[in-house]
């Protein structure tokens, strides 16, 4: 379980955390929604180890983070924009992390995830000869090869097009369940919030509210819920009433 307790962030005068609390049971996946300047990415950061917060504790089943270097806490940075090296092909990119862990049977592992990426006739391309999606998808299965404690992903399908968006969301809900991935989700987007998430929160002004059920965060105005099925209501409204 990941437990974040009063988590507190101050850029200058600026608050950006402002006493952020939740638990995370292990295999869940936690839906964080919230506008641009809310604070998602400072928390995920915080949480990643790569920001130091003012106050507040981050532990996993029990033990403290706050002390442990990002690479100590196992919990990976997943960003809209796929940080992959240029450098090595998309196989060595998948392999990177099991060959510093010098962990056996790295190629057999990087194959079968080549196959639920269906990636394996890109193995030997580089970065830059992949689509925005592929690249995402090279991302994913870099991080979730070695089973880190926690996957961070801050608005990771936000810059693909629609059908791409759609088929990474199934892509990440079947490896989520094959992996029993633990995860905080941060998205903008509504629809995708309530697909990918097992638990939700909403982030604004950085506060974060825990949902204690999917029917609590529907019925929160605040969300866009409503407006999202008021819209769609409102659009089926209008085709079949056309001349
Ligand atoms: N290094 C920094 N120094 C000062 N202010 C910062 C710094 N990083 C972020 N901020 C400010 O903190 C607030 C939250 O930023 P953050 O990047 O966490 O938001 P976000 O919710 O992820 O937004 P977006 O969805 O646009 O990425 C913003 O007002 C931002 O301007």
């Amino acid at each position: 379980m990941l437990t974040i307790e009063n988590l507190h962030k101050t850029y200058h005068t600026h608050t950006v955390l402002h006493q952020v609390t939740l638990e995370l049971p292990l295999g869940q996946v936690l839906a964080v929604l919230g506008r641009s300047g809310c604070g998602k990415t400072t928390l995920l950061k915080t949480v990643a180890g790569l920001l130091v917060p003012d106050a507040g504790s981050i532990n996993w089943a029990g033990a403290s983070m706050e002390a442990a270097p990002p690479r100590n806490r196992e919990m990976v940075y997943l960003s809209q924009e796929p940080l992959l090296f240029p450098h090595l092909s998309v196989f060595e990119n998948i392999a990177y992390g099991l060959r510093v862990r010098k962990e056996a049977e790295v190629q057999a592992k990087v194959e079968r995830m080549l196959q639920e990426l269906e990636l394996q006739e890109h193995a030997q391309k580089k970065p830059a000869q992949l689509s925005g999606g592929q690249r995402q998808r090279v991302a994913f299965g870099r991080a979730i090869i070695f089973l880190p404690r926690v996957l961070l992903l801050d608005e990771p399908f936000a810059s693909l097009d629609a059908q791409t968006r759609a088929s990474m969301q199934q892509l990440f809900l079947r490896l989520a369940r094959k992996y029993s991935i633990t995860a905080l989700f941060v998205t903008h987007d509504v629809k995708e919030a309530l697909l990918i998430g097992d638990r939700f929160a909403y982030m604004a002004a950085g506060k974060l509210r825990i949902y204690t059920s999917g029917e609590a965060f529907m019925e929160d105005p605040t969300t866009g819920v409503r407006d999202e099925l008021a819209f769609w209501n409102s659009i089926n409204h209008k085709i079949t009433n056309l001349p």
